[in-house]
């Protein structure tokens, strides 16, 4: 209501208060219709402050609703990175355990499931390149004796020092991993037995002169078996063979290798 209202109702009202209307017959209406206005303001009046109450109440109830949906959000985006988190860790492990499901605990080379698999990778790519690869059986002579001898921790000692002079001697590229035992695989992609022949002499030739043990003149040797893949056969065929050719080299002599059929 405006200043200018109010000062007509005050007006009104002072007037029939006055003495001298007393008697006019308006009297009567104007005060019924001054009391109806009067009321219908005081009922507005009411109306505007629950309303504002109303509003008041919404707009506190909406900035708690704010908040606490803030709230959820950031307990969510906490939450959610700890799941990444979480996630992120248990692939990491389910890989290390992966891997080690494929080394051999003793020398950390492939194992004969990891030599599996990477056979099989190379198999898909040598037929895709239409490339050779040979494949090759190493395995330590005498190594019953050389544990009679010598004891099982120095026999351990002469796996790792197979392995390291199989994989400094080999090229990037090249498989080397312990098919088991006292025997070793190796794999060399892109090689035919007459380029890997070089490979076979200077392994052999390295490891009659390196010691097992320091200080220690002791030395061991190994014999190879060797066959080159043929394009019709699977990899289990080509080990077939070297293992044949391997048996053929314990057979003459030892500390040698032999060429399958
Ligand atoms: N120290 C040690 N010895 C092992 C391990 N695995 C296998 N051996 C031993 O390797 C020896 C293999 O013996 P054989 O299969 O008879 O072969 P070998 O004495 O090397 O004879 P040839 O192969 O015919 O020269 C066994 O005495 C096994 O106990 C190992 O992890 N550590």
């Amino acid at each position: 209501m405006t200043e200018r209202d109010r000062q007509l109702l005050r007006d009104i009202e002072a007037l029939l208060a006055s003495s001298e209307h007393q008697d006019n017959p308006l009297k009567a209406p104007l005060e019924a219709l001054y009391r109806r206005h009067t009321e219908q303001l005081e009922r507005l009046d009411r109306m505007a402050s629950i309303s504002d109450g109303f509003q008041r109440n919404v707009k506190s109830d909406l900035s708690t609703a704010e908040r606490r949906l803030e709230r959820q959000q950031r307990r969510q985006h906490k939450l959610s990175r700890i799941a990444d988190g979480y996630q992120e860790l248990l692939f990491e492990r389910k890989q290390t355990l992966e891997s080690e499901v494929m080394l051999d605990p003793l020398t950390k080379i492939p194992n004969r499931r990891g030599l599996h698999t990477e056979l099989r990778r190379l198999m898909a790519a040598s037929s895709r390149q239409q490339r050779p690869f040979t494949l090759a059986m190493v395995d330590i002579d005498h190594f019953k004796r050389f544990n009679d001898e010598h004891g099982h921790d120095v026999g351990d000692q002469a796996l790792l020092v197979v392995a390291k002079v199989l994989d400094d001697t080999l090229r990037g590229g090249d498989i080397v991993g312990r098919w088991g035992g006292e025997e070793f695989l190796i794999a060399l992609p892109g090689a035919s037995l007459w380029a890997a022949e070089p490979l076979f002499e200077r392994l052999q030739a390295k490891l009659r002169t390196t010691q097992v043990v320091s200080d220690d003149s002791l030395t061991l040797t190994v014999s190879i078996g060797a066959a080159e893949h043929r394009h019709d056969e699977t990899y289990e065929q080509t080990m077939n063979r070297a293992d044949q050719a391997l048996y053929q080299a314990k057979r003459n002599g030892r500390d040698r290798w032999e060429a399958a059929e």
